[in-house]
């Protein structure tokens, strides 16, 4: 039988338990035997300062890597012998500090220091709860499921979130929702059915987006549903672009948090390697290394969301690494989250100023360091979207748009392959916002640019190249091919019901294609798509013209 994914993870975790076990006998003797040859010859006292680095490493490290109670321990030890390392360092007089540490060792230090070797005896359970087997990657395919003791309301919501490319399932009661259904992405439940909060199938709605349909606006209700995992709440009036705007941010969110990038720099093998099992099992995508000189290149080839970095690693510190980085634009605004043992705030705040971002006190459990970045990565990817996405669409901006276009432009010239670009422009809008409003006026937009979202590819490009035209460049694809995609597009769109308040109303596009190939550059078939869209326009509107080729 194949392994589980999660079995498989816990297999990786015992291994490397195994090897920071075997690793660690052997420095746990080599450090009895320093401390008490420091003891008794002074000329060894500078031991001393080495002693304390490996006590203070281990308490950081034992705990992440399962072994708590050596963690603890080391970190009683470490604590005890700092003020003797510290008047190493400091060139305090050797004699006064051996006569010291004999005091500390006939306290009772002794038989700790011995005893210490005992605790890589007991290790914490493995525990992989918080693994999840990473989502296969679709294509824009999300399956969304309806639970819904009304059926025709079901049914109507159906129909109308499928336009938009999604697969949506519906069900009457929520006992029909079995385990088999686990490529749920997102679930829509009518209040009612949130009634009976001992119901088996509800701890399932934990671990997935969850829109509530509700009349309900009383506190009370609105509380108890945010307890039970609610995500949004959506009157029973169907409102589909509304609803499917609603999917659309809550997708974006789960989709974000689970595919960042993160590199890790720590000159602790063990601990590295066991924080790249756990990132990259929880579904990201990690480059750990731990020779910090390599860091301006791994970040200029990796180009991580967030960076995880040691704070002292051999010669190098982190906070001057942090600094470093900033003296390049490109890293500014980087995330720069320190791993320390250091439980000092003081020292803490002072490695923030220097440039880092935040600070995880090791150990750090498995869950903890995944949702840690997870969380980081998501907000990292937000604040770039600000700057590059429009912020009422989603989709890119102007100038990111052409830039990507000239990009298609290049690459289908230098390969052979035939690529597409269309614009689209909604028909009579003016007057969708004079009679409903410009709030209306919005969410017809955004009707248009989800709907595009989740029907093209993903290696389509999408960008809202003014208020309400919209730029498409389908690469590798036919210009015959292009045409029925966005007819099929346009009739869709022209299905939507909107609500404009007192009555319901549809809008329509028009839209201008024409094969990238045929034009010199990008911005040459751009234009010839825009020609082709005003045709349409003069022509009627509703509908897709295709640009007369002048090159081909
Ligand atoms: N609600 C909303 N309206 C916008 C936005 N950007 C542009 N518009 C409006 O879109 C309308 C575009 O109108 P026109 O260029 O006259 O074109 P039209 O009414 O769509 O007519 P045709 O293109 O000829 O079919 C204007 O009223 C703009 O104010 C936006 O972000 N939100």
């Amino acid at each position: 039988m194949p392994e589980s994914p999660s079995s498989e993870v816990r297999k990786k975790l015992e291994t490397l338990r195994n090897r920071f076990q075997d690793k660690t006998i052997g420095e746990i003797e080599g450090l009895v035997a320093s401390i008490f040859s420091a003891s008794q010859h002074q000329e060894t006292i500078d031991e001393l300062v080495a002693a304390y680095q490996l006590l203070h490493r281990l308490a950081g490290s034992a705990g992440t890597l399962g072994f708590t109670q050596l963690g603890e321990q080391a970190r009683t030890l470490e604590l005890a012998i700092k003020p003797l390392a510290d008047q190493v360092t400091e060139g305090i007089e050797k004699h006064h500090i051996q006569l010291q540490l004999k005091e500390l060792l006939a306290g009772g230090f002794d038989k700790d220091l011995i005893g210490l070797r005992s605790f890589l005896g007991v290790a914490d359970p493995v525990s992989t709860g918080w693994h999840k087997p990473t989502p296969v990657e679709s294509d824009n395919q999300f399956v969304l499921l309806i639970l819904d003791p009304d059926q025709q309301h079901g049914h109507l919501v159906s129909q109308g979130l499928a336009l938009y490319g999604y697969e949506v399932r519906s069900l009457s009661s929520a006992e029909q929702w079995t385990d088999s259904m686990d490529d749920v992405d997102l679930v829509m439940i009518r209040d009612t059915l949130l009634q009976d909060e001992g119901a088996s199938w509800l701890p399932r709605l934990h671990k997935l987006p969850v829109i509530c349909f509700s009349e309900a606006h009383d506190f009370a209700t609105r509380y108890r549903l945010a307890r039970l995992n609610v995500d949004a709440c959506i009157d029973g009036a169907l409102d589909i672009p509304a609803l499917a705007d609603q999917v659309e941010q809550l997708l974006a969110e789960g989709v974000a948090t689970l595919s960042g990038k993160v590199m890790i720099v720590d000159d602790d093998r063990e601990l590295l390697e066991h924080y790249r099992v756990v990132l990259t099992s929880g579904g990201m995508q990690v480059r750990a290394f731990d020779d910090p000189s390599r860091l301006l290149s791994e970040l200029a080839e990796f180009r991580p969301d967030i960076l995880l970095m040691d704070v002292q690693m051999g010669q190098y510190d982190g906070p001057i690494l942090a600094r470093m980085l900033r003296f390049q634009a490109e890293w500014l605004s980087l995330p720069i989250i320190f791993f320390s043992s250091e439980a000092n705030r003081d020292l803490q705040l002072d490695v923030l100023a220097r440039g880092g971002d935040d600070f995880v006190t090791k150990p750090v459990s498995d869950e903890f360091l995944l949702r840690t970045a997870r969380i980081r990565c998501f907000r990292a990817r937000q604040l770039d979207k600000l700057v590059s996405l429009d912020s009422l669409t989603g989709l890119l901006k102007h100038a990111l748009a052409k830039t990507e276009l000239n990009r298609e432009h290049a690459r289908c010239t230098r390969s052979g392959h035939s690529s597409v670009v269309a614009m689209l422009d909604l028909d009579h809008f003016k007057q969708v916002n004079d009679s409903y409003g410009h709030g209306v006026g919005d969410m017809v937009i955004k009707a248009l640019s989800n709907l595009l979202r989740h029907r093209l590819r993903n290696t389509d490009i999408i960008g809202r190249y003014g208020g309400e035209e919209f730029v498409v460049v389908l690469p590798e694809c036919s210009l015959e091919k292009a045409v029925e995609v966005l007819e099929a597009l346009n009739q869709d769109f022209a299905r939507l019901v909107f609500n404009g308040g007192s009555e319901e109303f549809a809008v329509t596009f028009s839209a201008g294609v024409a094969a990238l190939n045929d034009y010199e550059t990008g911005e040459e078939a751009i234009d010839a798509a825009d020609r082709a869209l005003y045709q349409r326009k003069r022509a009627g509107r509703n509908g897709v013209t295709v640009a007369t080729a002048e090159h081909s």
